[in-house]
């Protein structure tokens, strides 16, 4: 089924066209991976869904409902169920794994888990713990992880929310190749039960995803399809080639 509908936004700053009406479409679950050289849009397409920029004109229509998420806050679109990782992870460096996975847990504000008083949170916390492998870590102070484990455990505090969208900007950005690896498996597993988007410059992992490719350029879709489709598109080898 189609989750998330893009349809035909643009956003202008300034005067300049920094997405032009660009259409995308997500279905649940499924794992996309957008691609594109530097100012393509990519991150101005995740302020857009995630409702941190609004668009000029077009729509973003959300789940069974068809919910137009333009207008609506990033908290109110958060609790639609769409999380985002940024870059850089901002987990509590002071605090444990355990800690860290709690407080996300916490977080979650759902009426039947306050009815309920859920007793099962330390069982949670071992699944999450679990899912982004660091079961063996949950007394350590996030602090003492690696940047990959740190990623992975940013990763796990999204999942206590339950998002149905996951966007994801450059998750192997200063990863060991091991981390790579690992992180790749990691989105294709959790992309079996949602929808995943990862923006990533990394063509290695991206071709570990192994999933549709996006190509975005100037604010629009340049091309669509598997990797090996969209590299061997002339106008992809050519906006990569600077030509
Ligand atoms: N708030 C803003 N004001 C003015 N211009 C902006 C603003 N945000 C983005 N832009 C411009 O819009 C274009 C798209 O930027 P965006 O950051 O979305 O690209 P990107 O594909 O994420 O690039 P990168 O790969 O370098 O992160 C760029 O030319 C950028 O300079």
């Amino acid at each position: 089924m189609t989750l998330l509908e893009v349809d035909g936004i643009s956003v202008t700053f300034d005067g300049f066209r920094a997405i032009n009406s660009l259409s995308l479409s997500m279905g649940e679950p499924e794992l996309r991976a957008i691609i594109g050289p530097n100012g393509a849009g990519k991150t101005t397409f995740m302020d857009i869904v995630t409702g941190k920029t609004r668009p000029d004109s077009g729509r973003v229509v959300w789940g069974e409902d068809n919910r137009d998420l333009i207008g609506m806050s990033e908290s109110a679109i958060a609790r639609a169920g769409i999380g985002r990782k940024f870059q850089k992870p901002t987990v509590f460096e002071d605090q444990t794994v355990r800690e860290n996975l709690a407080m996300a847990l916490k977080a979650r504000r759902d009426p039947f888990r306050v009815l309920f008083r859920r007793a099962d949170n330390a069982g949670r916390i071992a699944e999450l713990a679990d899912e982004i492998s660091l079961a063996d870590h949950l007394m350590r102070k996030a602090g003492e992880l690696s940047h990959g484990q740190k990623q992975w455990l940013e990763i796990g505090m999204l999942l206590a929310q339950e998002p149905r969208l996951l966007l994801v900007d450059e998750p192997a950005a200063g990863m060991t190749p091991a981390e790579r690896g690992h992180t790749a498996d990691l989105l294709k597993r959790l992309a079996k039960t949602r929808a995943v988007i990862v923006v990533e410059h990394d063509m290695e992992f991206v071709r570990r995803l192994d999933c549709k490719v996006t190509v975005l350029h100037e604010g629009r879709v340049l091309a669509e399809g598997s990797l090996d489709h969209v590299t061997k598109n002339r106008d992809v080898i050519d906006v990569y080639l600077g030509r």
